[in-house]
């Protein structure tokens, strides 16, 4: 599908959600006036309320839905509908759940542009982003959708003929609860898999998203999950309370902040259930003196400006290696100085807006906090005001590169969550493991090296969930992706995630007769 700059076509789908007749979007436009509640197969009103809250165009800082946050009434319907849904599906072969998984899959994949427009919109990123956030989505349905199908237990010989064999069964409803910088992936990774185990699923997305995951919603049913599989809660941290406390609820999986995730895990104590928590980082990336500079400074573009910085695996902590630190960071700056700032639906953006005011201004913060402990601004970290008047309320940035930072440094040492790299210079490969190994966190971790023999030494070292070795930031779907240490555990993608949505039964076989104790 061709489209203009800055509009994207609307399909039958998205019209629904669109006030009619809609023929194009284009920023400053879009409003959604539909329901954003989906429960048994259909958008309804929530049940009752637990407060309202607003969605924003960050592009323009338009509001673009006001919605009710489901309250406990809410919050149960929609767990009944996914328990009663669940009877059904998790009563199918592995071969049907992967047919509509696949249907599900080709069915975004057709819809790729509108999808990306509507995440693009409501969350900011670039079209140019959002699209390949939708191609991982659909690339993750693909993926579990050829899993379900081959998922087996084994089979166990005993003595005299007996045996054991063992089933890999569903677990029931499963909740995911979504962070904003990645709506639409969120909710697909998380979702695909459970359903490919025969589980159900509430969803609910973060109150600043809410809107692209009423889509693959749409796209489940009209790929032919039975009504009730997939729903959608709207709301903050009350619906989510309700969510995680719910005693028909067999697991949830956060993707979020640090301190919301420790909550989750408490609350989740409470009813025994597992817990998948996939949460933020402040990662290295660590560039050594023979590394190809070419890919390295990519590499650390990649690493801290995909969706103006709000990336949880980001590398923003850019150790470089005291011989090439010049040339690198005059390199960096560079680049960093000609990425386009602006109107996230145009194709050559490549930096939209942050996602709020506020979080705008906490970014601005930590680089105002940077400066007074001695950090060097050496381009951005200023707010940016686009040329076209449509956007001059929008909540934009210029990307930011800070040098002269140390260790003990709030930049260096917290989650800004925006496009803000810090660069700190080594000297040895025992140093920069201890520095970069010295956070609470552990997502993620980069090493630009030619050495093969250093970079498997140095990423083994590496108290990192996800290493990178000449590359940052890519998220192929068959790779295990989540964190040690604060960043949580449980992992999302790769044949592992199975073994988070779905519990292990042992069937014990007797071929003889019983051996009594009595
Ligand atoms: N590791 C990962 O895969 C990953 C991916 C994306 C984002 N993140 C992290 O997410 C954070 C940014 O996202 P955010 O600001 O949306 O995080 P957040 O923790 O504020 O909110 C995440 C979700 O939790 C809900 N929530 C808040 N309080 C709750 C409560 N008490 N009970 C239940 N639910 C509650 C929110 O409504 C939202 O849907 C960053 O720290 C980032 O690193 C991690
Ligand atoms: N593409 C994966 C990013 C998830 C973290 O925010």
């Amino acid at each position: 599908m061709f489209l203009r700059a800055g509009q994207a076509a609307v399909s039958p789908l998205l019209r629904s959600l669109l006030p009619s007749p809609v023929a194009t979007m284009s920023t400053g436009t879009f409003v959604v006036s539909q329901p954003l509640n989906y429960r048994g197969g259909t958008r309804v009103e929530p049940a009752d309320a637990s407060g309202t809250e607003k969605a924003f165009e960050p592009a323009t800082g338009r509001v673009i839905a006001t919605f009710t946050c489901s309250g406990e009434k809410e919050v149960n319907l929609a767990v009944q509908n996914a328990k009663a849904a669940f009877k059904i599906w998790s009563q199918k072969s592995g071969m049907e759940r992967c047919r509509i998984l696949l249907e599900a899959a080709r069915i975004i994949r057709e819809r790729r542009d509108e999808i990306a427009t509507v995440e693009c919109i409501n969350n900011g990123k670039s079209i140019f982003e959002a699209r390949l956030d939708i191609d991982t989505s659909w690339q993750c349905l693909e993926y579990f959708a050829g899993l379900a199908a081959s998922m087996a237990g084994e089979h166990i010989q005993l003595p005299g003929g007996s045996f054991g064999y063992t089933r890999r069964e569903p677990l029931g409803v499963c909740v995911g609860i979504g962070a904003w910088n990645y709506p639409f992936q969120i909710a697909s990774w998380k979702s695909a898999p459970a359903l490919a185990c025969g589980n159900a699923m509430v969803f609910k997305p973060s109150p600043f998203t809410p809107v692209s995951a009423l889509l693959l919603a749409e796209i489940y049913t009209e790929a032919g999950v039975p009504p009730g599989l997939f729903n959608v809660v709207q709301g903050g941290a009350a619906t989510g309370q309700f969510l995680c406390q719910h005693h028909d609820v067999a697991k949830v999986s956060f993707t979020g902040s640090v301190p919301t995730g420790m909550k989750i895990m408490e609350m989740a104590s409470k009813g025994v259930k597992p817990v998948t928590l996939e949460l933020g980082g402040k990662s290295p990336l660590i560039i050594f003196s023979d590394c190809d500079m070419n890919n390295a400074v990519k590499g650390a573009l990649m690493a801290n400006f995909l969706t103006q910085g709000q990336v949880c695996c980001n590398g923003t902590r850019v150790f470089v290696q005291k011989e090439i630190l010049d040339k690198f960071t005059e390199e960096v700056v560079k680049q960093t100085q000609r990425i386009k700032i602006g109107d996230p639906l145009l194709e050559d953006t490549r930096m939209g807006p942050l996602i709020n005011r506020p979080h705008l201004e906490r970014v601005l913060g930590f680089v105002k906090v940077a400066k007074e402990q001695g950090a060097k601004v050496l381009c951005g970290g200023d707010i940016y005001v686009p040329e076209d008047p449509k956007l001059k309320d929008g909540y934009y940035m210029r990307p930011c590169v800070l040098t002269n930072c140390r260790d003990d440094m709030t930049c260096v040492k917290e989650e800004i969550f925006g496009p803000v790299m810090s660069i700190l210079p080594f000297d040895t490969e025992a140093e920069v493991l201890e520095r970069a190994n010295d956070t609470t966190f552990g997502l993620a971790a980069g090493v630009f090296t030619r050495d093969i023999q250093r970079a498997h030494r140095v990423v083994a070292e590496l108290q990192a969930g996800t290493c990178f070795i000449n590359n940052y930031n890519v998220s192929p779907v068959e790779l295990p992706f989540g964190g040690y240490k604060k960043s949580g555990f449980g992992r999302e993608n790769g044949r592992v995630t199975i073994e988070y949505y779905s519990q292990l039964k042992t069937v014990c076989v007797e071929m003889g007769d019983v051996e009594s104790a009595f």
